[in-house]
């Protein structure tokens, strides 16, 4: 495994902030972090990353939630509702069944939305206060649009979210409805909907939320923090490997950069680096398709399809930074059928783990992965569920059990039960 750590800490350049800079992962560029708004390179348009001359340590930290690790962020607080400190689940018949030593489930719909961008959000949003920003937005499959709107107000700025038209669940449209952001249903995919968001901040017109905004990913690296501490916590070690949705990409760069810091600070040896493995749906594969053929670079898909609307992505604009994440880590890739995907949502829901489906990817992939004998029965595994099942209630109806109509009347209640 090579983290590609060669280069150990970085003394901050001229350009740093309170030895906070951006760099371009591509050509190495560095910019000063907040004198100008820019999510990609100015030379070469390559991905940018912030960087710190000085990478915490395990001590650094306290606290809970987003915050505690505020050492590993570019400021000591935020814009917050409070988010993180969410619950690692253990899921003992779930364990048994797929067959591996230990499996916990990161349940990211715990936070404040309902869902991981939260903890992107409460940086993201502080940025914007940095920048003198007035108005916000993103594209956005669901989550994103219902975070931004809900940092948004609670920053009060104005939110302006572009949704694929039709192919965003119902909770989260009604989120970002009622936290009052501006919702511009576009006759196209999510891939479209960025492609005009990014037209729009290059404009001057918003400020980009999405996780091309280096940011955001700052706040999503807190998710790697928090489940090396729960981990290690329980029995004293760290997950082997982390399953985990990819949709844009953004928590598997967020988490590689995560790894990266701890080792690059000495918190962490280089061998208990977790393997990073992504998950997406069938029709919506191009990073695994990427991995799969040992390319560097990610193709576009044009055309995406899956029931588990959250990871419906065709172009994941983080590809640069997620495939060394999953390829440097020893990790891999695999995609699921939308079957499998409803499948794992039933076994999570009966563990009392509730997900919407693109978070129960990451179990249909652990599943999927053990089945081809690719991940060893003597593994300690965390999967990552990224939203909760009340995002999308269509989805969770259709997987589960239908009421049934009783009278009303206790002894046609009792002679209905003893029907079955
Ligand atoms: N699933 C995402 C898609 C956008 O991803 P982002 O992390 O780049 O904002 C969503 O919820 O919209």
């Amino acid at each position: 495994m090579s983290l590609e750590l060669a280069a150990p800490r970085q003394s901050a350049p001229s350009v740093a902030d309170d030895g906070v800079w951006l760099e371009c992962i591509a050509c190495s560029e560095q910019f000063a972090p907040f004198d100008d708004i820019r999510y990609t390179c100015d030379d070469c348009d390559g991905l940018l990353e912030v960087r710190y001359a000085d990478p915490p340590t395990w001590d650094d930290f306290e606290g809970r939630g987003v915050w505690r690790y505020s050492a590993a962020l570019p400021f000591a607080e935020g814009v917050t509702l409070p988010e993180g400190d969410t619950p690692l689940h253990d899921v003992p018949r779930l364990e048994e069944d797929i067959g591996v030593d230990r499996l916990r489930i990161k349940h990211e719909g715990m936070n404040p939305t309902g869902s991981f961008k939260d903890r992107g959000m409460t940086v993201g949003v502080r940025v914007a206060k940095e920048l003198g920003v007035d108005r916000l937005a993103c594209a956005s499959t669901g989550n994103t649009s219902a975070a931004l709107a809900a940092y948004g107000a609670r920053g009060g700025m104005e939110t302006l979210v572009l949704l694929p038209a039709g192919k965003v669940a119902a909770g989260k449209i009604a989120q970002a409805s009622l936290h009052d952001a501006r919702i511009l249903e576009v006759d196209g995919n999510f891939d479209s909907c960025l492609d005009i968001v990014q037209d729009l901040a290059a404009r001057g017109e918003a400020y980009l939320l999405n996780s091309l905004n280096p940011f955001r990913l700052e706040g999503q690296k807190t998710i790697g923090l928090e489940i090396m501490e729960q981990f290690r916590d329980e029995e004293g070690d760290y997950p082997d490997r982390i399953v985990l949705p990819v949709g844009n990409a953004g928590n598997t760069s967020a988490l590689y950069k995560c790894f990266r810091e701890l080792v690059q600070s000495g918190a962490l040896a280089e061998s208990d680096v977790p393997k990073l493995t992504g998950v997406q749906a069938e029709g919506a594969a191009p990073m695994v398709e990427a991995v799969e053929a040992g390319n560097d670079e990610v193709r576009r898909w044009e055309s995406v399809e899956t029931r588990a609307t959250a990871i419906r992505i065709g172009n994941p604009v983080n590809a640069p930074k997620a495939l060394p994440g999953i390829r440097n880590t020893g990790g891999t890739a695999v995609a699921v059928s939308d079957e499998r995907i409803t499948d794992a949502q039933r076994a999570l829901a009966g563990e009392g783990v509730g997900v919407e489906p693109a978070s129960a990817a990451s179990v249909a992939g652990l599943r999927k992965l053990r089945e081809q004998g690719r991940i060893a029965a003597d593994e300690q595994v965390v999967c990552l569920t990224t939203g909760h099942l009340l995002k999308d209630p269509d989805a969770a109806f259709e997987a589960g059990d239908d009421p049934e109509p009783v009278p009303n009347d206790t002894d046609a209640v009792l002679a209905h039960l003893a029907d079955d």
